[in-house]
C-alpha cells in the first residue's frame, strides 16, 4: 500500500454500537474517501453522520471495523497523534472563549511544538486565508466576533497544523443564508488552493450539491443509500429513499452544477463604444430591433445600457443590473433574471470584459442542454 495518495481515507466495515441502545449508530460502513476531494455526508437526523466523523478521528472508538489513512491502518494508532493530522471544525465552532483568536488558531501548531515566530506567521497566514484582517482580529476574543467570523476562525483553527484531512461537522449550520453562501464560496476558493481531503457533514442537500465532489446519502445506522457525484445523485437517484431525500426540484438543483464559464453565451447583442459619436450610436440603433444597446468601454468592459430610442441624444445610459461572471451558475443566472426583470443580463469573463448577453430564451436553451446531458430533458420546460 505504498502508492496511496496522502489524505486518502478508507473505512472498512466500521461499526459503532452504544451499550444499551438496540441498533448500532453506524453499522458496517465501508467507504473510500479519495485524497483532495470534498465528500459530503448528508442524511436525516440521527442517521450516524456525526458518529462517522468522530470515528474517523477516533474521538470515539469503533466497536469493530477498520480505518485506514494513506493506506495505513490507524484503527489502533495513538488518537492524539492521529488528531494532529486531522483538522476538525464543528457547528458551534468549539472555540475556547477565554483565548484570543490567535491563541485559538495556534492550538495545533503549539501542540506540534512549532516556534513562536513560525506559529505567529501561520496564524496571520490563516487569518488572511479566511478573509479576516490579522491586525484587526488576532487579539480579539470569540465573543467579540459575529457568528460568521467565529466560523471563519473555527475553519482557520482546523487548518492550523496543515492537516492532511479536515472533518467539518455542519460548519456553516448556524449562519444566516447570505453569510452562509459567502462562507461556502470562500471555503471552495480556499479548497481549490489547498486541495485537502474534506469530510463535510450537512443535513442540507443544497449545501451538499454545492460543496461536494461526492455525496454520501445516509438513511439510518450509517447505511449509505448512494455514494456518488452530485450530478449522478440528482439525475440518477439510486432508490426511493434518495429520490425522496433530494425531493422535488432536482432539475432546478442541477442548474447549480453548471457554471457560465463552461457554457456558450450568445454574443450577438448590439454594442456601442462609450466614446462613439452620436452618429455611430444612431447607426447602431437603426441596425437592431433591440430596445437597448450595450455600451462598452475601451477595454470592452460593459458600462451600461443605452436606450435605442435615445441613441443619438446625449448617450446617457441606464445602469447594468446583476452582471454575471464565469463563476456564476445557471441557477444563479435564473435567479438573477427572476429578481431583476430586465430583458438581458450581461455576462463577463474573469477580467470583467463583455462575453455576451443572456436572455430568458437563451437561458432556457442552456437549461435544456443541461438537462438533456443529464438524461432528463423534460423536467424544466
Ligand atoms: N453517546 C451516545 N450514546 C448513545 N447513543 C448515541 C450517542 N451518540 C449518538 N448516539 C445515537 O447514535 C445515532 C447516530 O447519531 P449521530 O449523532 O451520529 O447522528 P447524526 O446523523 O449526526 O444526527 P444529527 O443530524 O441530528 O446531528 C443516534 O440514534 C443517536 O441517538
Amino acid at each position: 500500500m505504498t502508492d496511496v495518495a496522502t489524505g486518502t481515507i478508507r473505512l472498512e466495515k466500521l461499526t459503532k454500537s452504544y451499550d444499551g441502545h438496540g441498533k448500532p449508530a453506524v453499522d458496517s460502513l465501508t467507504m473510500d474517501i479519495p485524497a483532495g476531494e470534498i465528500v459530503v455526508l448528508v442524511g436525516p437526523s440521527g442517521c450516524g453522520k456525526t458518529t462517522t466523523m468522530k470515528l474517523i478521528n477516533r474521538l470515539i472508538e469503533p466497536t469493530s471495523g477498520r480505518i485506514y489513512l494513506d493506506g495505513k491502518d490507524v484503527t489502533r494508532e495513538n488518537p492524539d497523534l492521529l488528531r494532529r493530522r486531522i483538522g476538525y471544525s464543528i457547528q458551534q465552532t468549539g472555540l475556547f472563549p477565554h483565548r484570543t483568536v490567535a491563541d485559538n488558531i495556534a492550538t495545533v501548531p503549539r501542540m506540534l511544538g512549532w516556534s513562536k515566530d513560525r506559529t505567529a506567521a501561520r496564524v496571520d497566514e490563516l487569518l488572511n486565508l479566511v478573509g479576516l484582517d490579522p491586525d484587526t482580529y488576532r487579539r480579539r476574543f470569540p465573543k467579540q466576533l459575529s457568528g460568521g467570523q467565529q466560523q471563519r476562525v473555527g475553519v482557520a483553527r482546523a487548518l492550523g497544523g496543515d492537516p492532511e484531512v479536515m472533518l467539518m461537522d455542519e460548519p456553516f449550520g448556524a449562519i444566516d443564508p447570505l453569510n452562509r453562501e459567502a462562507l461556502q464560496n470562500e471555503f471552495l476558493r480556499i479548497q481549490a488552493e489547498l486541495k485537502k481531503t474534506i469530510v463535510f457533514v450537512t443535513h442540507d442537500i443544497d449545501e451538499a450539491v454545492k460543496m461536494g465532489d461526492r455525496i454520501a446519502i445516509f438513511s439510518q445506522n450509517g447505511r449509505v443509500e448512494q455514494y456518488d457525484t452530485p450530478e449522478k445523485i440528482l439525475s440518477e437517484p439510486a432508490n426511493e429513499f434518495v429520490s425522496s431525500f433530494i425531493g422535488a426540484g432536482a432539475a432546478v438543483r442541477r442548474l447549480s452544477l453548471s457554471r457560465l464559464a463552461d457554457v456558450e453565451v450568445p454574443d450577438n447583442w448590439p454594442t456601442v463604444g462609450a466614446d462613439d459619436s452620436a452618429d455611430r450610436r444612431r447607426v447602431a440603433a437603426a441596425g437592431t430591433d433591440r430596445d437597448f444597446l450595450l455600451v462598452l468601454d475601451a477595454d470592452r468592459r460593459p458600462v451600461g445600457w443605452l436606450p435605442a430610442a435615445e441613441a443619438a441624444e446625449d448617450g446617457r445610459t441606464v445602469p447594468l443590473l446583476g452582471a454575471l461572471g464565469p463563476g456564476d451558475t445557471l441557477y444563479e443566472a435564473l435567479d438573477r433574471m427572476l429578481t431583476y426583470s430586465s430583458t438581458g443580463h450581461v455576462v463577463t469573463d474573469a477580467e470583467g470584459r463583455y462575453r455576451g448577453v443572456l436572455e430568458l430564451d437563451s437561458l432556457r436553451t442552456l437549461i435544456h442542454a443541461n438537462n438533456s446531458a443529464a438524461g432528463q430533458s423534460q423536467e424544466v420546460s
